[in-house]
């Protein structure tokens, strides 16, 4: 579990985070969303005792990051991939963070092989490629076998083969009851791999939510149809106060009415339909329509509580 409680975190006169406060459970992938600069890797550098809040709490299993007995074994995490010792051979660079945890050796060839390194455990830190590096911090971040894991960015540089190979770890890792907590830029990928999403927009919580109920409950009522009878359908439509907009794959997407509406639309007007399709919008589309809203927002110097109360 990682809570926070009126995380605030001021850089000089810039807020980086602003009042946070989040519960991320166990049992689930935990996603975390924000614009560049919208304050992700602030939040887990404080959660990790990198840093210093201004105001607020944030605690990791229960306590202050600085109050863990053996912090190894409570959170992994994984913040900069390039942030090894270059000259070390990856098994070395395990080993050492092993032997100053008191985590036993044989521990460093299970995290090798969980994370597809057992081949180049010889090769020095500094010639892995981005995706090695990244699958080094993840062995990194499980070798205390952690019930926490804060993984910031952690596709960065991963290949199709990575990508899907972090997607089934993170899950798994969930499943086993642990608590995963990431930040991802890549959309369509946190889509598949996290069960809940928290948002942030200039330091600020704008959504902390269940994956499918924040996409379900902000799409637009969306349907792509075809119809061999445009003209009447599109004007019989827009008398119904319907957006009607060309597909970039043909047909139209109406947005409006739900599909069961239109389709009783064309059966009073005997019109004909060759396809009506409810739409779901995608996470990307749900959070560019946010984060959108909530900046336009503050430009106004107001802030939204009822988004933050979500
Ligand atoms: N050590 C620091 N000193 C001064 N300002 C900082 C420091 N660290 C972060 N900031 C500022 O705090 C804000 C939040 O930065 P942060 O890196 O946490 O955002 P982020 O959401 O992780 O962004 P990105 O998606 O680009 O990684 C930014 O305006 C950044 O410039």
């Amino acid at each position: 579990m990682i809570e926070a409680r009126n995380l605030t975190k001021r850089y000089g006169g810039r807020t980086a985070v602003d009042g946070l406060s989040f519960t991320v459970r166990p049992g689930s992938v935990t996603g975390f969303l924000g614009p560049n600069g919208a304050g992700k890797s602030t939040t887990m550098r404080l959660a990790l005792g990198l840093d210093t809040p201004t105001a607020g709490t944030v605690t990791v299993a229960g306590r202050r990051y600085g109050q863990l007995p053996a912090p190894l074994r409570d959170v992994g995490a994984l913040l900069d991939a390039r942030a090894v010792h270059g000259g070390r051979t990856v098994r070395r660079h395990l080993l050492g963070l092993a032997r100053s945890h008191r985590i036993p050796d044989r521990r460093v060839d299970e995290v090798l092989g969980a994370a597809g390194l057992t081949a180049v455990a010889d090769r020095r830190a500094k010639g892995l490629s981005l995706g090695m590096a990244q699958r080094l911090g993840i062995a990194a971040a499980l070798l205390g076998d952690p019930g926490v894991l804060i993984l910031d960015e952690p596709v960065n540089g991963l290949d199709t083969e990575g990508i899907r190979w972090i997607r089934t770890l993170l899950k798994s890792l969930a499943a086993q009851g642990r608590t995963v907590f990431l930040s991802s830029h890549l959309m369509s990928e946190l889509e598949l791999t996290a069960d809940r999403i928290i948002v942030i927009g200039r330091g600020r919580l704008l959504a902390d939510t269940d994956m499918r109920d924040f996409i379900e409950t902000r799409s637009p009522d969306a349907t792509l149809l075809r119809t061999p009878e445009p003209a009447p359908m599109r004007a019989l439509l827009e008398s119904h106060g319907a957006v009607v907009r060309p597909d970039p794959e043909g047909g139209w997407r109406v947005t409006g009415p739900t599909a069961t509406a239109i389709g009783e639309l064309a059966r009073e007007h005997g019109l004909a339909l060759h396809e009506l399709t409810p739409c779901r919008s995608s996470l990307e589309d749900v959070y560019t329509e946010l984060t959108g809203e909530a900046v336009e927002y503050r430009g106004t110097g107001n802030t939204d509580d009822k988004e933050t109360q979500r």
